[in-house]
């Protein structure tokens, strides 16, 4: 059984929709959760997954719950939402004196090498930088949105760039959305997106459009709860305070199985630092992966928690609001993996489409963005343990800081002169630029 407990991680090359370039990993939980369901054939998935889970993804052990008869017998889901049936894990935990299933929440790791499973829209929120809506939107109005979609998704186009003399192609494909005529034609013209620009900008759909005011306040309540309940009423340093607006939006769609997006964390440049993300999601559930960035560990990164070093896995299911918080792109990175099976949604079949809403920020237009000695806006990135992103000035006293570089120091373009050219950002407590443009320019640390 151990083999499959430490089967090796894949790694592959990948790029996402706003240019930023990772590795993926495939992970052996899918195995152990098909042994598992091959010795219960009755029960449904999610509760298999629960339980495999709760005993840390020991099959054996996990099989013993499903045949102790303390435990729910599992009833047959009548729709394809994995939602149906759900639980969150604290209904499995066995009280030891009893042997029975106890309301004790258990303690969540996410090991090095393994998967957590998290479901419940309260373990999400206690133990990862994102929360959950489930059912966001009238059931009838989400169906018309992913209809709609489907029919835009049919234009979408896979990115595509140079990584390390390669021309890496998203595999997965998407269409970029901002809200006027106006906003379009700025796209076009002055922002960059790993030195290129993005040539098919389309306006907000109308269903787009009609939905933006209430993801909009269902973020703004969703960022002052979280200020409350994570950060004791005191915003964290550099997350904006000025309300969240969904200016633009990002629409992908994985078509199939097999489309995914590599680990990544979201171009922060028009963004700013600690941003919030709002991310619907429609069709077919997949898998959204989270792992912390070592850097931002509690413990030193030379020594993390090995409970926390693991990966985190969403399954965001038709008509689901994520909201990506302040701490999740500079702290964690995400992804959305390969799978063997989905289970096919009536409307969209094989399709997932999502969206993710974002803020760009006007006091990160690029007008304001500095430049580089080649002319091109530099991109603005966190200082991290990332040697791949950072070079030399992932230093532990230079962790957290912002700097920008030249995009060719991002993509090298072995045409070019390699450019070294970077600036540290100065931002005020609210994550805004302190001299626009103007950044004092110092040597890396
Ligand atoms: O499809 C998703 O859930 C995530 C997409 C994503 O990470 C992105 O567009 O940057
Ligand atoms: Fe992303």
């Amino acid at each position: 059984m151990d083999a499959f407990v430490t089967r090796k991680q894949k790694k592959r090359k990948t790029s996402t929709s706003d240019g930023t370039a990772e590795e993926s990993y495939e992970e052996s939980t899918d195995i152990k959760l098909a042994i598992l369901a091959s010795l219960h054939p009755e029960a449904e998935q999610e509760m298999l997954l629960d339980i495999l889970l709760a005993h840390d993804g020991d099959v054996q052990a996990a099989s013993k719950m499903l045949k102790s008869p303390s435990t729910p017998r599992p009833v047959k889901k009548t729709t394809n939402s994995t939602i149906a049936g759900q639980t969150s894990l604290r209904s499995f935990t066995i009280d030891p004196s009893s042997g029975e299933p106890s309301s004790k929440k258990p303690k969540l790791l996410s090991k090095k090498g393994q998967t957590l499973y998290l479901y419940d829209p309260q373990d999400i929120s206690e133990h990862t930088p994102c929360s959950i809506i489930h059912n966001f939107l009238p059931a009838e109005e989400a169906n018309e949105l992913l209809s709609e979609l489907l029919e835009e998704a049919k234009t979408f186009q896979k990115a595509s760039f140079k990584l390390f003399d390669n021309i890496v192609s998203s595999p997965h494909t998407s269409g970029f959305y901002v809200g006027s005529q106006k906003e379009l034609q700025e796209q076009k013209d002055d922002y960059h997106y790993n030195g290129g620009r993005i040539v098919d900008v389309r306006t907000l759909t109308p269903k787009l459009e009609a939905i933006r005011t209430r993801v909009q306040e269902t973020v703004n309540s969703a960022i002052q709860e979280r200020i409350r309940t994570h950060h004791g009423g005191q915003k964290p340093k550099y997350q904006p305070s000025e309300p969240w607006c969904a200016n633009a939006a990002f629409v992908n769609c994985y078509n199939g199985p097999q489309e995914s997006v590599g680990w990544h964390t979201d171009q922060l440049t028009y963004l700013g630092p600690r941003p919030t993300i709002a991310s619907l999601s429609l069709g077919v559930t997949r898998e959204f992966r989270l792992r912390r960035i070592s850097s931002f560990l509690s413990s030193s990164s030379s020594n993390p928690d090995p409970n926390l070093t693991g990966q985190i896995s969403l399954p965001l299911p038709h008509n689901s609001l994520l909201i990506m918080h302040s701490t999740t792109q500079e702290e964690w990175k995400h992804s959305v993996a390969p799978t063997a099976t989905i289970t096919p949604h009536p409307i969209a079949k094989n399709i997932r489409i999502n969206i993710t809403y974002r803020h760009y920020r006007s006091q990160f237009h690029p007008k304001y963005t500095p430049k580089c000695h080649c002319g091109v806006p530099g991109v603005l990135r966190v200082v991290t343990n990332d040697a791949k992103a950072n070079g030399e000035r992932e230093r532990k006293e230079n962790w957290g800081r912002y700097f920008y570089m030249c995009h060719a120091g991002n993509v090298p373009d072995p045409s070019r002169t390699k450019c070294y050219w970077f600036l540290w950002g100065d931002f005020d407590e609210d994550g805004n630029p302190k001299d626009t443009g103007q950044a004092n320019q110092t040597k890396p640390g």
